[in-house]
């Protein structure tokens, strides 16, 4: 039996760190470098294959066959190592055990499901922006604006109880940091891994959650059978784990995008349904999710470049929200742009099951803001929050003027 040699041309080749304090501090750079290498590039730090380019970002996404999900969505290789923490039933699963749960959330968090919030949040976000300019029109549009909303609504939507709620950003976090290589990010977070994670687990199951909510709901789909009992809490960590920083992140994306970009500030006030296309263009422009990891299941070619089975391959989605060959002028943020088509939520059978709940985070927000401030503008330098995957500022200092 003679071992299969994969033919084809060896791949272009970088010693790139790209989970190097200064990379996630700039990124960017390295985003450009690694589109114009080629199709693939193989990282030696890692020894792993990254896309960068959009067309072969978006091809390994939607296909699932090929570039599996099951043996973990990081660095870590699930078919050799422990994940440190029981596999997610959707992220880190492939058809066919993916499917009844991703059914379950689908419905859980569709458009429909949310619409019975829309009127709350908004409210909540009009409180919660009259509370933070009564208090002056210099803030951190972070603490104040984008890490307090989504954990004042959230929570509450899920239907976890009001103790330790101060556990989710650092235990998601971690989470997104553990995507990456064992560096010191993930070495910072270790020591409460077990507290939070305790806290967490406790959190999904059906006697602590309230009667109405998306816990509810899927403890509900256990009892007619979409999913079963034992599934049930982990779909719920599933919401705790990807659906307060990934939001927290988004939301001061845009809110930084429109701080440097005054004129699309103008436009949104000009014409507030401007909001949810605001909220994509954000999350193309910054993608507050980085990257996610892929394992082939075969050989898989990529231009001339064969990856032999069992590879890992790094997508970098913000690589591919920025291609130049896929996105006009691609490094403005711009209102009139169409951004449909970015991967900042991925795209395929993965493609982020929270993003409706994201946008009608960031739409509330947005909307309260647009409604009492005529200018928004730095007030300082932006602070980066440095995480394997998650794109977040630690602070973001902005002045606003008031009708
Ligand atoms: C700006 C906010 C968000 C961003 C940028 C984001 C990004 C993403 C991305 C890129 C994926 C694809 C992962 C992959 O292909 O491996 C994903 C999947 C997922 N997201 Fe989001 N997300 C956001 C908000 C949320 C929220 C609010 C929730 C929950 C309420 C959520 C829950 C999930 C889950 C459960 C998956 C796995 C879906 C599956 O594998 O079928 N996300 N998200
Ligand atoms: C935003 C990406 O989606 C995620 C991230 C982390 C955990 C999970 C999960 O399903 O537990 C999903």
């Amino acid at each position: 039996m003679t071992a299969t040699v994969p033919t084809g041309t060896t791949a272009p080749t970088s010693d790139v760190d790209p989970f190097s304090h200064d990379v996630l501090e700039d990124p960017l750079p390295m985003h450009a470098a690694l589109r114009e290498a080629g199709p693939v590039v193989f990282l030696s730090r890692y020894d792993v294959f990254a896309l960068a380019r959009y067309d072969d970002v978006h091809a390994a996404l939607v296909n699932w066959q090929d570039f599996q999900s099951s043996a973990g969505v990081g660095l870590s290789n699930f078919r050799y190592e422990e994940p440190w923490r029981p596999p997610s039933l959707l992220l880190e699963a492939d058809p066919p055990r993916h499917d009844a749960p991703r059914r379950v959330l689908q419905k859980v968090l569709g458009p429909r499901a949310l619409r019975r919030l829309r009127d709350g949040w908004a409210a909540d976000a009009d409180a919660l922006v009259d509370e933070v300019l009564s208090r002056g029109t210099s803030f951190d549009a972070v603490a104040d604006l984008a890490a307090t909303f989504p954990l004042r609504v959230f929570p509450d939507a899920v239907g976890i109880p009001q103790d330790g709620r101060e556990k989710l950003l650092p235990y998601g976090d971690h989470a997104f940091n553990a995507f990456g290589p064992a560096n010191d990010l993930v070495a910072r977070g270790a020591p409460r891994v077990a507290e939070l994670s305790a806290w967490v687990n406790a959190q999904c199951q059906r006697d602590v959650l309230a009667p109405t909510g998306f816990g509810a709901d899927i403890w509900a789909a256990s009892d007619r059978g979409d999913i079963t009992p034992e599934q049930a809490p982990l779909v719920v960590r599933s919401l705790l784990t990807a659906g307060v920083d990934t939001t927290v992140h988004g939301i001061s994306a845009i809110l930084h995008s429109f701080a440097t970009h005054p004129d699309q500030w103008r436009r949104l006030r000009e014409e507030p349904s401007l909001a949810r296309v605001a909220f994509d263009e954000a999350v193309r422009l910054e993608s507050p999710v980085q990257t996610f990891f892929r394992t082939a299941t075969t050989e898989v070619r990529i231009g001339d470049v064969v990856i032999p089975e069992g590879r890992k391959i790094l997508m970098f989605l913000a690589a591919a929200n920025r291609d130049p060959r896929r996105w006009a002028d691609p490094d403005r943020f711009d209102l009139s742009r169409d951004p449909s088509g970015h991967v900042g939520f991925g795209m395929g059978i993965h493609q982020c099951v929270g993003q409706h709940v994201a946008r009608l985070e960031a739409e509330s927000i947005l909307t309260a803001l647009a409604r009492r401030v005529s200018t928004i503008e730095l007030d300082g330098p932006p602070v980066r929050h440095h995480n394997n995957t998650l794109r977040a500022f630690e602070r973001l200092p902005v002045r606003v003027a008031l009708d």
